[in-house]
């Protein structure tokens, strides 16, 4: 049974050879397609990073938008997850401000902030910061992806990217932020405004993930973080139009779109219809409700939630058991956190979920 739209869809032209040998064997990718495989696969969002010592080994002297235009640390950074959990996919090692740095935007990470914007987006004088985004403008990322490539064997990477809400809230406001106050104020007060500056994220967005993509990546996840601070209304209205700009860049390419937000039980089904052959689900909505609210032909991915680590190993194994049992309900469930891993977990119980879901 294959329901979603992403195995048929012939290969854009120009397109480089997608890793065709990988499509009809890859738990992930055929989870994504729709298809019930041998196993549930599974894969942490933030898997590669903070809560691995050799991670933080190998990270002490370097910032962290430097690690990610280095494409031997990226290459390194990516696998070491893949060496240690036995994921049934890899994720590029990167930040979803990276492409604002490389067209210019003075954006930092700062340590247990997160990114902080030098010269906050208010104005329209603002918006010509944001210029449109060449391959030649992140050269480390294509050169990371073939590496891994190289590398990943039969472990499909996943390329990803923030969605313009996401990385306009960032850009207003400064930083992050939990009201999203000033973002919803340019939004209302100015749509024209808005209309534009999401719009250049759209192109920026989809011209990261094609470079992405064009240097082989298996699949795609634009991470809307902060859209479940959004009404149902106010995200078809004001960010569904330019997400589904971004999603339908790669509607020829055969493969998967995953599209993912934190707090988004109330936009399920138009994150689905904006172009997504998966949808990410946090912990908070039981995933066989979260597939009523989807609607069919999509699958889903998630959810347990990121503090289950903690819990005694009875009541994880419970927890995992129904996370997948729920799944069930989709097409095709990639078993997954619902949010980032947490830093504090134990590398070894997130090693031990890998091992349950695949009993499962
Ligand atoms: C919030 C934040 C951002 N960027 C950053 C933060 C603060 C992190 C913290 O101090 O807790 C900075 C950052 N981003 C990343 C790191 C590396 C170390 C690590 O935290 O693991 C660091 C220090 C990797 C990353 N950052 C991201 C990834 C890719 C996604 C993944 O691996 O699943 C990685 C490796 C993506 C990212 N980056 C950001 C968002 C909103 C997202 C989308 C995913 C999410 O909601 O968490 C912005």
């Amino acid at each position: 049974m294959s329901l979603g739209n992403t195995a048929v869809a012939p290969p854009r032209e120009g397109a480089p050879p997608r890793r065709r040998d990988i499509v009809a064997t890859s738990p992930f990718l055929r989870a994504a397609a729709g298809d019930r495989p041998d196993r549930v696969p599974v894969w942490f969002m933030r898997q590669a990073g903070r809560v691995l010592p050799e991670y933080r080994a190998l990270r002490a002297n370097t910032a962290m938008l430097d690690s990610c235009r280095n494409p031997d640390l990226v290459t390194e950074i990516t696998l070491q997850p893949i060496r240690r959990f036995r994921p049934d996919a890899a994720i590029f090692f990167s930040d979803i401000v990276l492409p604002l740095a490389a067209v210019g935007v003075d954006v930092d990470i700062v340590a247990g902030v997160g990114p902080v914007v030098a010269h906050p987006v208010r104005s329209r004088a603002d918006l010509d910061i944001l210029r449109p985004l060449e391959p030649d403008d992140v050269p480390y990322v294509r050169t990371a992806v073939g590496s891994l490539i190289r590398e990943l064997g039969t472990t499909p990477l996943i390329g990803f990217a923030g969605a313009p809400f996401t990385l306009a809230s960032y850009l207003i406001e400064g930083g992050p932020s939990r009201s999203h106050i000033r973002t919803k104020a340019l939004m209302y007060s100015e749509p024209e405004l808005w209309h534009d500056l999401l719009g250049r994220l759209a192109d920026i967005t989809a011209a990261f993930l094609r470079v992405q993509v064009d240097a082989g990546a298996d699949a795609v996840q634009l991470f809307d973080s902060w859209a479940g601070a959004l009404s149902e209304d106010d995200y078809r209205r004001y960010v569904a139009p330019h997400s589904s700009r971004v999603l339908a860049a790669f509607a020829d390419d055969g493969i998967p779109r995953i599209h993912f937000g934190v707090n988004t039980g109330q936009l399920l089904g138009a994150m689905g219809e904006v172009g997504a052959d998966v949808v990410g689900v946090d912990w908070r909505v039981p995933l066989d409700e979260a597939v009523k609210r989807i609607g069919p032909g999509r699958s889903v991915q998630g959810n347990l939630d990121p503090a289950a680590v903690f819990a005694p190993g009875d009541l994880l194994a419970e927890k995992v058991r129904d996370v997948c049992r729920r799944g069930a309900a989709a097409p095709g469930h990639i078993f997954n956190l619902g949010h980032g891993v947490l830093p504090e977990s134990d590398p070894g119980v997130l090693a031990h979920i890998v091992d349950l879901v695949h009993q499962f």
